[in-house]
């Protein structure tokens, strides 16, 4: 049996005014202290210290309602830390408006639980509208569709709308839109939570290929199987704290 280490205890945390990590086991996330309270008095994170090293591949388990999820959004900005810091790629995520929370989410690729694909629009569509809003150019976004779609094995489907396609292509869809532009930081939220075993081995190889080219990579997960497979650093969270496993 593994030993459950509360992390709050154990993960140092750097000091906020240091100058910009090059080092590539320079920390890309940090949470230093940090308690989510809702409008509604329910508690997401409480007290919660971490701290992720880039190129680094984290596992975040842990029950439904834990607090998996709100750690994620806390990271990308979708919500804000009611006490302590939450650092990512130096910048203190608290203090970001506007332009400057847009920026950092441009080097931070999404998978979202629920896929968030637009219905009307193809596949090749769904992965390009990113690239597009960010600036990219026709030549650029081409350039870089075609290996990512085969990357996640829908070359043949670039042209299918999302109702055309299985729970897992579309899953893998996602996967490719968060990866399309590269980002150093990837957050997959459950990526495999409505898949079955291989479907879900196969969204966390793309996440690993990913990994081995430099991304740094989070996923939360319940599967506990999946977990043992991977063999990757983990952390468990419960009611709200966490804990390395
Ligand atoms: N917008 C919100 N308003 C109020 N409470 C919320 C909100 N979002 C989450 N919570 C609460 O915060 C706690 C943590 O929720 P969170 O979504 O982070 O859990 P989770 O571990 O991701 O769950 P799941 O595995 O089911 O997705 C839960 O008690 C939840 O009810």
């Amino acid at each position: 049996m593994r030993t459950v280490v509360k992390t709050d205890q154990h993960i140092p945390a750097k000091d906020s005014t240091s100058s910009p990590q090059s080092s590539s086991n320079a920390p890309i996330v940090q949470l230093r202290s940090v308690t989510k309270t809702y409008n509604n008095g329910c508690h997401g994170l409480l007290d919660v210290s971490l701290e992720v090293k880039q190129k680094e591949f984290l596992l975040i388990t842990g029950p439904s309602g834990s607090g998996k999820s709100t750690l994620l959004k806390l990271l990308y900005g979708e919500e804000l830390a009611t006490q302590g810091e939450v650092i990512v790629n130096d910048c203190n995520v608290t203090d970001l408006r506007g332009d400057r929370l847009s920026l950092l989410r441009r080097r931070i690729g999404i998978v979202f639980q629920d896929y968030k694909l637009i219905p009307q629009r193809t596949v090749a569509e769904n992965v390009t509208f990113v690239l597009q809003a960010q600036g990219f150019t026709r030549k650029e976004i081409q350039r870089r569709l075609e290996p990512t779609l085969k990357l996640v094995g829908l070359l043949s489907k670039a042209n299918c709308f999302p109702d055309q396609l299985s729970g897992g292509e579309q899953q893998r869809v996602s996967v490719a839109r968060a990866i399309v532009g590269t980002p150093p930081l990837i957050l997959a939220d459950e990526p495999t939570g409505n898949l079955d075993p291989d479907n879900s081995w196969q969204v966390i190889q793309i996440l690993q290929k990913l990994n081995s080219f430099g991304a740094t990579v989070i996923v939360t997960t319940h599967d506990e199987q999946l977990v043992r497979r991977c063999n990757h650093p983990v952390v468990q969270v419960c009611n709200g704290r966490l804990y390395r496993k």
